[in-house]
């Protein structure tokens, strides 16, 4: 895990990143402005639980990729997930904040995984462990209103001009950033692969 000092606020910027590209530098950039983080952790999973690993670069590769394109000190490229064998983002979480006393972590992700976000285990524990700032991403930007996850914690939604204060806020607390949009996707950077989609 990348190194913290007390009362930082870092957000944790988790993602398959196969490959990565701007649209998720366009996030970390959002996010790194307006939630004021001291630090982004650019969490290269081992594998989406809910998703086929089939094609997969590996881990190597898509931390090395990860690297390339994240210039901002701010952001740490990271893999801790593999090397404690944690699968789930609930555990990725609860070990986080077992081993991270007095820092301030906000979960950060795209819109279309809140429309999702009620398919991932234990989602509600999730939303109850830190805060989460949404993105908006193009084709998701109604997620906000139809999903499970905002009908269900509705009353812990927080108005996003308040983003700045949201890592200081106790969970369950989310907020939904509007801004500038990538239509930039993995599948489709994939879909120009030989052999692959
Ligand atoms: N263009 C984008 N705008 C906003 N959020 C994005 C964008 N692309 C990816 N994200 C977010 O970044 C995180 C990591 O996404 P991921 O690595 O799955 O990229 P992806 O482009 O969605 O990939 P795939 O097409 O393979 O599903 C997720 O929270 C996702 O919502
Ligand atoms: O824990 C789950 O059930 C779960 C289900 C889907 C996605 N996630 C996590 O969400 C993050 C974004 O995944 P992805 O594939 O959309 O980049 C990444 O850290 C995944 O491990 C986690």
């Amino acid at each position: 895990m990348p190194h913290v000092e007390q009362g930082m606020r870092v957000g944790l910027f988790g993602g398959s990143f196969n490959p990565p590209h701007g649209g998720h530098w366009l996030v970390a950039e959002i996010a790194l402005r307006r939630l004021r983080l001291n630090q982004l952790w650019w969490m290269v999973t081992p594998g989406n639980p809910l998703k086929d690993h089939g094609k997969l670069l590996p881990l190597a590769k898509r931390i090395a990729l990860s690297e390339a394109i994240t210039p901002d000190p701010r952001v740490k490229v990271t893999a801790f997930e593999a090397t404690y064998g944690l699968r789930y983002t609930a555990e990725t979480l609860a070990v986080i904040k077992q081993r991270n006393a007095g820092i301030h972590f906000v979960w950060v992700m795209g819109a279309d995984n809140l429309a999702g976000f009620h398919h991932w285990q234990d989602w509600q524990a999730i939303a109850r462990t830190f805060p989460i700032a949404v993105i908006d991403r193009p084709g998701s930007t109604l997620s906000y209103l139809s999903s499970k996850m905002a009908k269900t914690f509705a009353h812990a939604r927080v108005d996003e001009d308040d983003a700045g204060r949201l890592a200081l806020m106790e969970a369950p607390a989310w907020t939904f950033i509007h801004g500038p949009r990538s239509l930039l996707s993995s599948t489709e950077l994939r879909s120009h692969w030989p052999g692959k989609s």
